[in-house]
């Protein structure tokens, strides 16, 4: 039922992930992959991303049974395109970008002929590149599928057990909902500590080195965010624009409550709302959602 050759189109943090994760969890499957930067190919084949980094995209796809796409969301359709001509019949391509309704239309309009299962595995960091990837990324948090509602159920429930396999939890989304949802939950966090880390370097008096100096906690745990990858993030700013400017409304209105209540001295108001999200933050660590990066200090990751 699993894949036996599965091929991987750029090997930064997620691609090279992706790679450890199959020689981990999947040792029977052969992996190949393709990165259109050659340092990042290079750096691939010495850390053993994928069994055999390719010197083309096409060469990489010649007898894939599952294509994955690794690149930022703005450049999946260029990616697409290169492999266009080399995909073998009955391949079924997925990818792992952060938005879905733009990146599905993307590859299913490069490859018509292809089975397309997008996905997104809901599980990162802030770093990037062939060095960033460790094989238990995707233990424990979810992947979300978007299949077209025509998909192929067999298709579709490959992808799910291939993620499955990496150690993901698997949830079925429409496309539209996914960005909706994501613009909330990942994207205007972003947006927002871009934003904060700027205004706080900004600011004339307060000078660069005091920010540095007293980056102890809340502004810390921001600094980490917006170091996060500005390609990445450029794109997906780019393609999930209409919910991220519709989630961006709805925090605009209650960021403008909060300041009112605020100036009201309105001390109900901020006490009812910081116990209602320190409940959210609770359930989060209940659930067992809680982070998995290398540096919180779990042991279960390489
Ligand atoms: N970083 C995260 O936390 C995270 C989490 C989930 C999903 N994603 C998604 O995963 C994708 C990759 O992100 P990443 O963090 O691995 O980025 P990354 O910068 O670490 O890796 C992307 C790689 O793609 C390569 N690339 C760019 N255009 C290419 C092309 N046309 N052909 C071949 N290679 C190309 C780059 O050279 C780079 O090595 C993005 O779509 C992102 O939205 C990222
Ligand atoms: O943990 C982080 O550093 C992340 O930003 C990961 C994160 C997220 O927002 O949760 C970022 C983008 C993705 O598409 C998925 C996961």
């Amino acid at each position: 039922m699993s894949f036996q050759r599965v091929t991987i189109i750029g090997l930064g943090l997620l691609g090279g992930s992706v790679g450890l994760a199959i020689a981990e969890f999947l040792p029977g499957c052969a992996t190949t992959g393709y990165d259109a930067d050659p340092a990042v190919r290079r750096r691939a084949a010495e850390r053993g991303l994928v069994g055999r980094v390719c010197e083309t995209a096409a060469e990489a796809v010649s007898d894939a049974e599952l294509v994955i796409f690794c690149v930022p969301v703005g450049a999946m359709e260029n990616a697409a395109c290169e492999v266009a001509d080399a995909l073998p019949a009955g391949v079924i391509v997925t990818d792992v970008g952060s938005s879905k309704e733009a990146v599905g239309e993307a590859l299913r309009a490069a490859l018509p002929h292809a089975t397309v299962i997008p996905a997104h595995p809901v599980a990162g960091t802030e770093r990037s590149g062939p060095d960033a990837g460790f094989p238990h990324l995707f233990r424990h948090r979810w992947c979300i599928l978007t299949p077209p509602a025509d998909a192929d159920p067999e298709a579709v429930d490959k992808v799910a057990a291939f993620w499955k396999a990496l150690g993901a939890d698997v949830e079925l989304m429409d496309g539209a909902h996914h960005d909706l949802v994501l613009a909330v939950t990942s994207h205007i966090p972003h947006l927002i500590a871009y934003t904060i880390v700027g205004t706080a370097s900004d600011l004339e008096q307060v000078t660069r080195s005091e920010v540095i100096k007293y980056s102890a906690g809340g502004f810390r745990d921001f600094t980490r965010i917006a170091a996060s990858d500005p390609t990445m993030w450029r794109d997906v700013f780019l393609t999930n624009r209409e919910a991220v400017l519709e989630m961006l409304g709805r925090f605009t209105e209650d960021l403008t409550a909060l300041q009112r209540a605020i100036r009201r001295s309105d001390g109900d108001a901020l006490f009812e709302l910081f116990t209602r999200t320190r409940d959210i933050r609770r359930s989060i660590v209940e659930q067992g959602q809680d982070d998995a990066r290398p540096d919180f200090g779990r042991s279960d990751h390489g």
